[in-house]
């Protein structure tokens, strides 16, 4: 396996099997006041859906800092991986969609089912929907309020893919949220200033460098 440059990033430069034995594990995070119990099913061919990235977590605690208001905003998130990110904003009262490749919807749907606030969700379960990019996103409503992203960016044959599924998400105004870890080998840079540029306005809202991770927000451009 061939891993990223960056030693705290083991991030395989292929899209394959991160582990050779299967296992799961179970991991609680504290976010915005919320218990989450978070499982993570390595070894069974869900590659990098496995995994909770940082990137993720980054973007909680953005929206945190900000205070984006969730409550009651429609959000849809893409490649949401073991759906910590929508997972979190449905327990601060948003109507989430949770997406990703058909694969890794098991591990989304167990995540969802075991995160389930014992008084029920404020305002609805996440849905949890198949939507690879450039492919399903016709079949999915243009009108969000907010969009969700994290550590999406790293497949450059998907960039423009991944554009248009967000054109299309974003046509009546949302708002989307991108966080990235920045990776050189994977040209993650491009992907903001050269695919999502040419359709939206974007702005890097927060750096960490210590872990070279970029946020981003992004609004789709009006045609005139
Ligand atoms: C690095 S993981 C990030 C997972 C999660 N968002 C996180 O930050 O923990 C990338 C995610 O993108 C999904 N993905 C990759 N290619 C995709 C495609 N063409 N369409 C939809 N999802 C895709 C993967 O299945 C995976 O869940």
């Amino acid at each position: 396996m061939i891993f990223a440059e960056d030693e705290d990033d083991p991030f395989p430069v292929d899209d394959g099997c991160l582990f050779s034995e299967t296992f799961s594990q179970e991991t609680a995070y504290r976010l915005m006041g919320e218990e989450l119990r978070i499982t993570q099913l390595f070894g069974a061919n869900l590659g990098v859906a496995a995994p909770v990235w940082e990137a993720a977590l980054h973007l909680c605690r953005f929206l945190e800092d900000q205070s984006v208001e969730l409550r009651g905003r429609r959000i849809i998130e893409l490649g949401a991986g073991t759906g910590v990110l929508g997972i979190l904003a449905a327990r601060r009262g948003a109507e989430v969609t949770l997406t990703d490749l058909p694969l890794a919807l098991p591990q989304l749907q167990a995540n969802v089912s075991a995160n389930a606030p014992p008084d029920g969700w404020p305002s609805a379960p996440p849905a949890v929907l198949p939507l690879r990019w450039g492919q399903d996103h016709l079949g999915f409503p243009a009108d969000w309020d907010v969009v969700l992203c994290a550590d999406i960016v790293y497949l450059p044959e998907t960039y423009p893919l991944l554009a248009e599924t967000l054109a299309h998400l974003c046509q009546n105004g949302a708002v989307a949220y991108l966080s990235s870890k920045m990776r050189r080998e994977h040209q993650t840079q491009s992907f903001y200033e050269e695919h999502l540029a040419s359709g939206f306005d974007v702005e890097l809202v927060h750096r960490d460098d210590k872990q070279n991770n970029n946020i981003y927000r992004a609004s789709k451009r009006t045609e005139q």
